[in-house]
């Protein structure tokens, strides 16, 4: 019977280096064999000296470490030893990682969503506060919104006034457009457990990612608090407002929660877009003619 390996200082290799390699559970020589564990064992020592420990260890029992613990024993000069992989290599991150995490981060996002999603139907457990939540739908639906601008923008009898709501019905058009761009692009089906029931869609909005109701919310909220100069109780209600929107929609089964949380960063941020772009009669003259002429 063959006696196990062994490093120089006598320790059986089984619980050191071996284990660092071929002899992780999951692994082909392992005979464990499920392709997920593979990958999970290619993510700890997909490169070489990817794990410093292990590294330690393989280095410990080479023949060039052993013969610099036995100098007398050495018949010639020691071979140089390895370069280390350059530092662009070393800090890569293997991309099955990248995969694990954002394989967890959707079946947590999943999972969540779905106990969250208490308004989805009547019969669920919060299904009788499903009209309530139809409510706030409306409220950060785009026809109200686009419709109330252009009513605004038709009575407004002040520049300024007139420059605001202009700039508002830019920013809600521009939303419009990013958040149908991205949805046909990504085509996140929405949660199974959604009725859809929503009133005035287009064909987009049969996709999930991002939520429209929360980038609009985040949008029009972070445009009002800059340009309305409103009491605090009012711009507390405003932020408010937007946050039970966004929650509500993953209440009503309409999203999952990745869909709502990047809805605010997108809002947000488009309003940053609105803001740098900002229409004045300085630089979009013609469009103040325009709305003037009728
Ligand atoms: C001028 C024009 C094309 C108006 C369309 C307004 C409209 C139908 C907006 C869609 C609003 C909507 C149902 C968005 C979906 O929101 P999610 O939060 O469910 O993504």
């Amino acid at each position: 019977m063959p006696s196990p390996r062994r490093n120089v200082e006598g320790r059986p290799l089984g619980a050191s280096a071996a284990n660092c390699s071929s002899s992780v559970p999951g692994s082909p020589a392992h005979g464990g064999g499920g392709g997920g564990r593979f990958e999970f064992q290619a993510l700890l020592s997909g490169r070489t000296g990817a794990d410093p420990a292990c590294a330690r260890l393989r280095a410990s029992e080479s023949p060039v470490h052993r013969r610099g613990s036995f100098p007398l024993a050495a018949a010639g000069p020691a071979p140089a030893p390895p370069a280390p992989p350059p530092e662009d290599d070393r800090m890569t991150l293997n991309p099955s990682f990248l995969a694990i995490a954002l394989r967890s981060l959707l079946a947590i996002d999943l999972w969540l969503s779905k106990k969250l999603g208490v308004c989805a139907g009547e019969s669920s457990s919060w299904g009788s506060a499903r009209p309530l939540m139809k409510l706030l739908e409306i409220s950060g639906h785009g026809v109200p919104w686009l419709l109330g601008t252009l009513y605004c923008l038709s009575r407004s009898d002040s520049w300024a006034g007139r420059e605001v709501l202009m700039n508002l019905l830019f920013a809600l058009l521009l939303d419009l457009l990013l958040v149908a761009a991205m949805k046909g692009l990504v085509r996140r089906r929405r949660p199974a457990h959604n009725q859809m029931d929503m009133f005035f869609t287009l064909s987009v909005d049969k996709y999930s990612f991002p939520s429209g109701h929360t980038t609009r919310a985040a949008l029009v909220s972070r445009f009002i608090l800059n340009h309305l100069v409103l009491a605090i109780p009012l711009r507390v209600l405003v932020v408010l407002w937007a946050f039970i929107l966004g929650l509500s929609r993953v209440m009503l089964g309409r999203h999952n929660v990745t869909d709502v949380a990047f809805g605010f960063f997108v809002g947000y941020m488009q309003y940053s877009i609105v803001d740098y772009f900002w229409l004045s009669p300085h630089n979009a003259p013609f469009l103040f003619v325009l709305w003037n002429q009728q």
